[in-house]
């Protein structure tokens, strides 16, 4: 209900319904690494109970949520503050929102129309830092700014090179996710020990990254696609494509998916074209990430504080339910 309409008692009464659910939720995530609801609807409650809270201050609890300090990094891991902040992308859900954001990206004509179309995976974003081509530090992106250090963890993902093919510093970043095969045997396993199956890949992904012991992590059989790099000034490449090809050379896991678009109906058979091939890949996928491929144009647009301008998430209807 919208917050205009309410008295103090009905805040207080949704706040304290609202104080409970994240709790537990809480409590779901961080003790037994099994969170029965999306982070997404985690968020949106939270949220909810920050609004009712801002509105009316005399309801807030000690207990609440809201008070801990920081935010919902997890005891046990340090945190480590993002220098370049690890931003979210805007979302468009069908193909005239699309063309409208890709529209006033290209309005002038001296702008060539060239995008580079990625799939979207469904993981946890994550950042690599190396220093003269070795791994230094790898941590999620908790709330874009601060995130949670998880190298050790992450030292145990196959698909992450622990030394580069060039001795260079560089801060990449992409995605940790967990194949659906992965996904349909750990949650075989879990049920024949008595504990609750994960709800889908994603959120396998982030309890196994969150495991204190690394052990726990490595026999998840996760993998990664990088995909951005925080900061490109020692690369040769000028585009996202090759920035791409770039990353593959340096030893890590890209998806070879990616096309770049030189029209929006080549933009629009790729949206197609992995709609339709989505159930069948090895890997979960919730739309698709269309960036200005020129780097110097990525540079100039930049970002607000939350989402790049050089970039937009396509994102497709929730899948079906995993088996
Ligand atoms: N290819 C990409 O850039 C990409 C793929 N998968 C994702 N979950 C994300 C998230 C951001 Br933010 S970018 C991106």
């Amino acid at each position: 209900m919208a917050l205009e309409k309410i008295s103090e008692q009905q805040a207080a009464e949704e706040a304290a319904n609202l104080r409970a659910k994240l709790n537990k939720w809480s409590d779901e995530y961080y003790t037994y690494d099994s969170p029965s609801v999306e982070d997404s609807v985690y968020d949106q409650t939270y949220e909810r109970l920050v609004e009712l809270e801002t509105q009316f201050p005399n309801i807030v609890t000690p207990d609440s949520p809201t008070q801990k300090v920081g935010d919902h990094t997890l005891p046990g891991f340090t945190k480590v503050p993002h220098e370049i902040p690890m931003l979210s992308l805007g979302d468009v859900f069908s193909k005239e929102e699309l063309g409208d954001f890709v529209d006033r990206l290209t309005d002038s004509d001296a702008v060539p129309f060239n995008y580079n179309c990625e799939l979207k995976i469904d993981g946890l974003a994550i950042s690599l830092r190396y220093e003269n081509g070795i791994l230094v530090q790898g941590s999620t992106r908790g709330n874009g700014q601060i995130g949670e250090d998880i190298t050790r963890n992450l030292k145990t993902i196959k698909s992450i090179p622990r030394k580069l093919t060039r001795p260079i510093n560089i801060e990449v970043r992409g995605e940790c996710y967990m194949p659906k095969s992965s996904f349909a045997s750990l949650n075989e396993e879990r049920q024949n020990n008595g504990l609750e199956p994960f709800a889908n890949p994603r959120n396998a992904a982030a309890g196994s990254l969150r495991q204190l012991d690394p052990r726990v992590t490595a026999r998840r059989k996760l993998s990664t696609f990088m995909y951005n790099v925080a900061d490109y000034d020692d690369l040769e490449t000028d585009t996202q494509s090759g920035l791409l090809e770039e990353l593959k050379a340096l030893g890590f896991t890209i998806n070879p998916t990616y096309r770049v678009a030189h029209s929006m109906n080549a933009i629009d058979a790729y949206v197609d074209q992995y709609q339709q091939l989505r159930d069948g890949l090895p890997y979960g996928i919730d739309g698709i990430v269309i960036k200005v491929n020129s780097l110097p144009l990525q540079r100039s647009l930049g970002a607000t504080v939350k989402v790049p301008r050089w970039a937009i998430a396509f994102k497709f209807p929730p899948e079906e339910v995993q088996t």
